[in-house]
């Protein structure tokens, strides 16, 4: 059984002034009000609420976020399309769910090709750290696929999409405490290097299946080596489509010989690099 024994944080709705004593003093907004130039439509434009602090400056109209600067600036660079998007605080964050689940948020990025065990080691791995008190999630590939991820098919540009909306998911998770295993082929590298940019060093830990083609071909638990091998299925990868090898990942996993270690092994090579890097308290 898990115990929590934590203090929990001093609670702050945003930087505005709560009223009551709420922990230790957050900044008081200089707030006013601010008219912005006349609409589309030529309806004049509704006087809106500017809040303004020493870090940003942010006006809204009919609720949408007008300007911005200082240190959310470098939000709204990043956000892609959309423009005009400020970046929302919670005064309870990772440090406090970190706290909370006496665990560090990491991921756990297994590549390998199909049939190289990737989702049996990541089962393993959840099992083992659940044993141990520690909150995992899974995100597979084959389930991602049949939700999230189901408009994208096994062309470069979609397997490229598939891998940074896991990344991007998988970030959210590292965010809530949480350690996160993906098992996905993840066959270039590019894209897992992406991901592993997304989070901070030492975080995003790339675990090999090096298992060679010919014992994953020999496995074929699906039988989606035989249907590739008769051109039923096209762009295999491994077949007729690459797979390219990590070249710095933090662990490899190959066979002894003939055979894996078993996945209770695996797991616990894995537990014990966390272990050391210090991923399992908080
Ligand atoms: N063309 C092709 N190439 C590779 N794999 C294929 C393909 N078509 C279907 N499948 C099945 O899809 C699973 C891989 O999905 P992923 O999301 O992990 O792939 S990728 O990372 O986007 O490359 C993979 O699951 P695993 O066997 O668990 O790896 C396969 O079962
Ligand atoms: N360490 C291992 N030793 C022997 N067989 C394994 C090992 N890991 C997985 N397998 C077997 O290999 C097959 C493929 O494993 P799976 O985890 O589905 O691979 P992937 O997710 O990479 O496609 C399964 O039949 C599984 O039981």
């Amino acid at each position: 059984m898990v115990t929590l024994n934590t203090v929990p944080p001093s609670i702050s709705c945003c930087s505005f002034s709560s009223g009551f004593d709420a922990g230790p003093p957050v900044p008081v907004p200089k707030v006013g009000f601010f008219k912005l130039p006349r609409s589309n439509g030529g309806n004049h434009a509704k006087l809106s609420l500017v809040q303004a602090t020493e870090e940003s400056t942010v006006a809204t109209t009919n609720g949408r976020v007008a300007a911005v600067s200082g240190e959310n600036a470098h939000q709204m660079a990043t956000n892609g399309k959309a423009g005009n998007i400020v970046w929302h605080k919670s005064s309870v964050d990772k440090v406090h769910r970190q706290e909370l689940l006496q665990q560090k948020g990491c991921i756990i990025w297994i590549t390998g090709l199909s049939g190289s065990g990737k989702s049996t080691l990541a089962c393993a791995l959840c099992h083992a750290l659940y044993s141990k008190g520690k909150l995992t999630y899974i995100l597979d590939g084959d389930n991602v696929r049949h939700g999230l991820n189901r408009d994208l098919t096994f062309k470069a540009e979609d397997r490229a999409e598939n891998i940074r909306r896991i990344g991007e998911v998988a970030k959210l998770f590292v965010d809530a405490g949480i350690i996160c295993i993906v098992s996905v082929i993840s066959p270039y590298r590019r894209d897992r290097d992406a991901c592993r940019a997304l989070l901070p060093d030492g975080d995003f830990i790339e675990v090999f299946m090096d298992v060679p083609i010919e014992i994953c071909e020999a496995r074929d638990p699906k039988g989606l080596y035989k249907l590739a091998r008769a051109g039923k299925i096209k762009g295999f990868t491994g077949i007729d489509d690459p797979y390219e090898p990590p070249l710095n990942c933090e662990l490899a996993l190959p066979p002894k010989g003939n055979s894996c270690a078993s996945p209770c092994e695996m797991a616990e090579t894995v537990i014990s690099y966390l272990e050391e890097k210090g991923y399992l308290h908080a």
